[in-house]
């Protein structure tokens, strides 16, 4: 991958935030915390209904960089816009309207502790549709928890109850509690083990497609990428130095994206998709009853 071929053809790009293929547009990013620059002149663009995997090592600034997008991180520099809405200085009906739109799975599940699972999917229910009555909010709820692969009788425990696979399930009920067109993953499979995280992945992708979605997924997993990515954006040197599929990734020069692909790691990675051919056609959401198997190892420390 050439340097033209990352250039970014900003006409290209207008039509297409226009034709609404494009869910969100960032140029010139700036975050810095005190001397400590973490991006600079950093441009990207997240096409709408792709799952977009974001990979770059530790401290490169992919946490900051997502919550720059979600409006969490005031840039010193730079432009965002979601669905062509600039996310900064906007008034609260606004960021209000702009909000609904997404849905955001925090690292490890970010669940309140004192609230059952159905009450933790309820909370962005309660926030942004305040006038939803009791009965059809814990419908709602009841209806995410048997979307994202948990047993109904997970709705009346408390985070402490469940393993680490189903807090990541929860956490992500929460996230899809109101119908969110775009979903924020941040490390959704650290932490469980590999069947665990085999079938998180593929109840990522069987949402997105059967729901629609555009998914901005932060992972150090390279089976994740492998598995579920359309395309990996790499951040390294506070930047995204290169944007594609995997095989477009591998065709640069670039060292940390060789060793991050051809590494060990990285080839067993091939290897274990290539045993599992290609990713399979989703089935439909879970009916009553049935639910998908979740990793059942309690989370380690990451
Ligand atoms: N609120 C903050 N105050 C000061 N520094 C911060 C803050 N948030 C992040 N940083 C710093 O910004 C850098 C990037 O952090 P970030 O969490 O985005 O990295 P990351 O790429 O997500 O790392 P990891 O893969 O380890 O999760 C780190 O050096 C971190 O210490």
């Amino acid at each position: 991958m050439s340097d033209e071929d990352l250039a970014i053809d900003e006409e290209k790009v207008e039509e297409a935030i226009r034709a609404g293929e494009i869910a969100v547009k960032i140029r010139g990013l700036r975050n810095s915390f005190g001397e400590q620059v973490v991006h600079e002149n950093l441009d990207l663009d997240v096409r709408a209904g792709e799952i977009l995997g974001v990979v770059g090592g530790s401290g490169t600034g992919k946490s900051v960089l997502l919550r720059s997008i979600i409006g969490l991180q005031i840039p010193d520099e730079g432009e965002i816009e979601v669905f062509g809405q600039p996310i900064i200085n906007r008034t609260d009906e606004e960021t209000v309207a702009l909000r609904k739109r997404w849905g955001v799975l925090f690292q490890g599940g970010a669940l309140f502790s004192t609230l059952t699972v159905a009450e933790n999917i309820a909370v962005p229910l309660r926030e942004f549709y305040p006038h939803i009555g009791n009965k059809l909010r814990e419908d709602i709820a009841a209806y995410k928890i048997r979307m994202t692969g948990l047993p109904a009788e997970a709705g009346p425990k408390y985070p402490s109850e469940l393993s680490g696979g189903m807090r990541k399930r929860a956490g992500l009920a929460r996230a899809l509690a109101i119908d969110p067109d775009l979903l924020f993953l941040d490390e959704p499979t650290a932490g469980l083990d590999p069947i665990g995280a085999a079938s998180f992945d593929e109840q990522t992708r069987q949402l997105q497609q059967t729901l629609g979605l555009t998914v901005f997924l932060i992972t150090h997993d390279l089976d994740t990428l492998y598995a579920i990515c359309d395309r990996v954006a790499v951040l390294a040197d506070k930047k995204v130095i290169a944007v594609g599929t995997i095989e477009e990734l591998l065709a640069t020069e670039h060292p940390w994206i060789q060793e991050y692909f051809n590494g060990p790691r990285g080839r067993a990675a091939v290897s274990a998709q290539k045993s599992h051919g290609e990713p399979r056609t989703p089935p439909d959401l879970p009916q009553d009853g049935e639910a998908d198997p979740v990793g059942d190892t309690p989370e380690k420390d990451d």
